[in-house]
């Protein structure tokens, strides 16, 4: 059980995503992007991964807090370790992120279940094993025949209902895009996806980050009338009482925050203000599987549901040990990309989705990732 080392691998994987200046993912050619997996092993052998960037994983890190905290400990300890990790952020010179500790609690968890041979959302307390998931489109882009206009994502919709999807989300136009942001046209596609899908497919949005207030308040009560379930960080998530006057002024529901700091405590203080009326919460955004927990758990004590942020085993483990949450989040998506090929690194997906838009999550031990460590090892760089 003790700890007795932590190793980081870096690889090459091809893939056909590519990051927009702001971050943002966009179909392109096919490309060799540098991953990183992390394994904790222990005494007795067992051993625990998770997958990140190079960066969240660098040298200083590892050796100055993950080895200092993790080496020689229970590796069963994770939420003394994860308390311990989260004390080192404060002077670690703002070096030591949430998604490092996240990439540790994974690899705990992983740890975990693969030494017990049970999955994590078992160990963790599955409510179903089954969760229904939402089609999270990419930001609009420029590209012909791409998400350039209101058709396209009209276009795409009808494919994704006819995929299975009984939910579906628009990441709608951002910078670079050269005219973006602009509310109208948000407005103008969510509305070609709602023609196109008809009225019983639930639609959310997640809008351009920085909006006005203003702003928001028009695309907001614009969904209003297009029935959609919630509106998705369209104002600057450092603003919080932005947030609730939003939530004031609106009746479509407010999600959040996705990518403010703070964890479960400043998620807790979203909800004491009233500033969202559905928490969100993501493995990467709040520091691990242990934390979105309570992040979860704190949302079910107010009423409130609370929507995981992104794709992978890890967030889909979250979503099946827990109630109150109606979705998982697949994606993201776009008409030149094929979701279903998954990874080069995995040997299979670890979120497959049947016909009438369940997300099966898979029964393997740990995380539920099958990983290709031979692959690993063939595309292994330093
Ligand atoms: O880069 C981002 O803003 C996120 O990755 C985004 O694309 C998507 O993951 C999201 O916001 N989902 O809710
Ligand atoms: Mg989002």
């Amino acid at each position: 059980m003790i700890i007795t080392d932590v190793q980081v691998r870096h690889f090459l994987s091809t893939t056909r995503r590519h990051s927009d200046s702001a971050g943002h993912a966009h179909p392109g050619p096919p490309h060799q992007v540098k991953t990183s997996i992390l394994t904790i092993r222990t005494e007795d052998g067992h051993e625990g991964h998770s997958f990140t960037v190079p960066e969240i994983v660098r040298p200083h890190l590892i050796d100055k807090f993950v080895r200092t905290v993790l080496i020689g400990q229970d590796h069963r300890d994770r939420e003394r370790l994860w308390q311990e990790l989260a004390h080192w952020q404060r002077g670690s010179a703002a070096q030591l992120s949430d998604r490092t500790l996240a990439a540790v609690d994974v690899a705990l968890w992983d740890l975990a279940g693969r030494a017990l041979n049970q999955p994590v959302y078992k160990l963790i307390g599955a409510y179903r094993d089954k969760v229904r998931a939402y089609g999270s489109i990419m930001c609009g882009d420029e590209l012909e025949g791409g998400l350039a206009t209101p058709e396209d994502y009209g276009r795409f919709a009808e494919t994704l209902v006819a995929r299975g999807y009984t939910g579906i989300k628009l990441h709608t136009w951002m910078p670079p895009v050269s005219w973006a942001p602009d509310v109208r046209m948000d407005l103008k596609a969510c509305a070609a996806v709602r023609e196109a899908v008809g009225p019983d497919i639930h639609l959310m949005i997640d809008a351009f980050h920085w909006y006005s207030r203003v702003d928001a308040l028009e695309l907001g009560r614009g969904l209003e009338k297009l029935g959609f379930d919630w509106i998705e960080e369209p104002l600057d998530e450092q603003s919080m009482s932005s947030y609730k006057w939003l939530a004031d002024n609106l009746d479509i529901p407010v999600v959040g925050p996705e990518s403010a700091g703070g964890k479960h405590w400043h998620r807790a203080e979203w909800v004491r203000h009233g500033a969202c009326d559905i928490l969100r919460t993501g493995v990467n955004d709040v520091g691990g599987i242990t934390p979105a927990l309570k992040t979860m758990r704190m949302a079910e004590s107010f009423g409130m549901d609370c929507e995981v942020h992104g794709n992978t085993a890890m967030n889909l483990a979250v979503c099946a040990a827990s109630r109150n949450c109606r979705w998982y989040e697949r994606g993201l998506l776009h008409p030149f990309l094929e979701y279903d090929d998954g990874f080069d690194y995995l040997n299979q997906l670890s979120d497959p989705m049947d016909a009438q838009g369940w997300v099966h999550v898979p029964d393997r031990p740990g995380i539920g990732e099958d990983i290709n460590f031979d692959f690993i090892e063939n595309n292994r760089v330093t």
